[in-house]
């Protein structure tokens, strides 16, 4: 039986980081893989595909260049799924490869097979046509989440859809309805829009993206209606249900209406396809955690401190079983810093308040540190500085009309309190911000140093100069 100083399981970013960390320590490491390919849904479901198909709806479409070019301004008239589907794959096989040269290069053991633990320091691997058991001194969990799937919804991956199934689908819909206007049915409301199709989006709360700033989401609801996207806010989807086949081919043809979504105050929605992202599920019941003594909560997720440790010491989790943010960006960082706990190497910044957001909707948004609302809540007094990018010469060439960068200033030492951006580059530019931030710096800092121009960063001067003076007569 192979011993390893630290096992790592799941592939994705967060067990990918965790793994290559020990590895750099000089420690012996073992990481285990269920699924057939590397990656997890950061690659193969979530991340990748997703902002491949983003990018190829907006290159196709010539959206984000239409400020520039005219509304009519297309690149291809009609957009097939294999158009899209050629991009995503391109970059899933690429990012396959990257993963398994940096685990091989860096001396990782890659077990194909599902964990399960069979007591606190073993953990019995099956795989396709074998089966080992591996002990560790220390366990990095990153097993990840799948989509909820709630019973009372009849999942058919034809068009009842989970974000994983929806990327199956051999044909753009003509019509869409997205249950949930979390992260990803915002996102995938806003790729569909683009590519013509016609998208109802219900959410239950009064606004999108409920965690970012109001008037962030504000605009990118305002952008959203205006491409033609129906916004059901504060509606909860009572019932969804099939069309019968023989009603369908009688009434509408092909192309139809195929699905009804009841809605609780007593609306009906009809389109060809649904798309149902109400948040996501772990999979922690099937890993043999009664057998280390680690519990987990209803939707199969772990708690852990703010090491990353679970309530047995020698076992960490990171990435999406921990819950919120359940990013890629973050799970990563998560899976690094967890390892380094779990070997003794103590790390500097253990910091999560600048951990920053990136949204991909159309437009970007991105946001780091707090919002409007929280620093109200909090009795933190600020000035908000903003710069639209019309007037940003860069805002100008690229033919982005609509973006704005907030810059949220502390009204009395004149600290950066929180960035939000919204439009072309939005998730770039949210790195100056961060920077920074985590260095302390002042709305001043925007306004002494120089800038290339043209650049979407040029807004950060604009926005300090627009807080500043906003602040000269208060
Ligand atoms: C549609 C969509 C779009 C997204 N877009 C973004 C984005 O733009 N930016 C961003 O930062 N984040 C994005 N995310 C979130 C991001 O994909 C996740 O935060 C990230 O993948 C989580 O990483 P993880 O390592 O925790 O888990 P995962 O990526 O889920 O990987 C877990 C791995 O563990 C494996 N595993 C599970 N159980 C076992 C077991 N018992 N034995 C062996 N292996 C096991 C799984 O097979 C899987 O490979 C998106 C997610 C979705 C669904
Ligand atoms: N760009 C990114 O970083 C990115 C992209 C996609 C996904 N993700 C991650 O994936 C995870 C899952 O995303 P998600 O969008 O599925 O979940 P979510 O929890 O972010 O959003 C779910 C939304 O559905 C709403 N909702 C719940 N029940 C409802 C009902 N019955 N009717 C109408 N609305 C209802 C909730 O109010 C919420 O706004 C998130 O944690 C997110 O961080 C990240």
């Amino acid at each position: 039986m192979r011993h390893y100083d630290a096992v790592v399981i799941g592939t994705g970013p967060a067990g990918q980081k965790a793994a290559i960390q020990a590895a750099k320590l000089g420690k012996s490491v073992a990481i285990i893989e269920k699924g057939s390919v590397l990656g997890g849904a950061q690659v193969n479901t979530g991340t990748v595909p997703s902002k491949a198909l983003r990018e190829a709806a907006m290159h196709l479409t010539g959206a984000g260049k239409r400020g520039l070019f005219g509304e009519s301004y297309r690149v291809k008239k009609t957009i097939t799924i294999r158009d899209l589907v050629s991009v995503s794959q391109q970059v899933i096989r690429n990012e396959w490869e990257v993963i398994r040269e940096q685990l091989d290069r860096n001396g990782v053991d890659l077990l194909w097979g599902k964990a399960h633990f069979e007591g606190p320091n073993l953990v019995q691997i099956v795989g396709p046509d074998h089966a080992e058991m591996v002990t560790g001194d220390v366990f990095v969990l990153c097993v990840g989440t799948r989509p909820a799937t709630p019973d009372h919804v009849p999942f058919n991956d034809n068009n009842i859809l989970t974000s994983d199934s929806f990327l199956q689908v051999d044909r753009l819909p003509r019509s869409l309805i997205v249950v949930g206007g979390g992260v990803i049915g915002t996102e995938y409301a806003c790729i569909m829009a683009t590519l013509g199709v016609k998208v109802t989006l219900v959410e239950g709360r009064p606004k999108l993206l409920g965690f970012i700033d109001s008037e962030i989401s504000e605009a990118l609801q305002f952008y959203m209606r205006r491409e033609g996207v129906t916004l059901r806010l504060g509606e909860k989807v009572d019932r969804i249900y099939e069309i019968p086949e023989e009603e369908r081919q009688n009434t509408n043809g092909s192309g139809g209406p195929q699905v009804v979504a009841q809605l609780e105050s007593g609306k009906t929605l009809k389109a060809e396809c649904l798309l149902y992202a109400i948040g996501r599920q772990g999979v922690c019941g099937d890993l043999g955690l009664d057998n280390v003594g680690v519990a987990y909560d209803d939707r199969e997720r772990l708690s852990v401190n703010e090491r990353y440790q679970t309530s047995v010491p020698h076992v960490y989790a990171a990435g999406d079983v921990i819950g919120f943010p359940s990013l890629a960006s973050t799970s990563m960082e998560q899976g690094r810093r967890a390892m380094c706990h779990a070997l003794g190497t103590e790390i500097e910044n253990w910091n999560t308040e600048l951990f920053p957001y990136g949204i991909y909707g159309v437009p970007e948004i991105s946001m780091v540190g707090k919002t409007e609302e929280q620093l109200t809540d909090e009795g933190i007094p600020y000035e908000a500085g903003i710069a639209s990018y019309k007037e940003i010469a860069r805002g100008q060439l690229l033919g982005d009309e609509f973006g704005m960068l907030k810059v949220l200033i502390h009204q009395e030492n004149h600290t950066i309190l929180g960035v939000h951006a919204i439009g072309s580059g939005a998730t770039e530019i949210i790195h100056i911000g961060q920077a920074v931030m985590a260095h302390g710096g002042k709305a001043e800092y925007f306004i002494n140093n120089v800038f290339n121009f043209p650049t979407l960063a040029e807004a950060y001067k604009v926005a300090a100069y627009n807080g500043l003076n906003k602040l000269a007569h208060v």
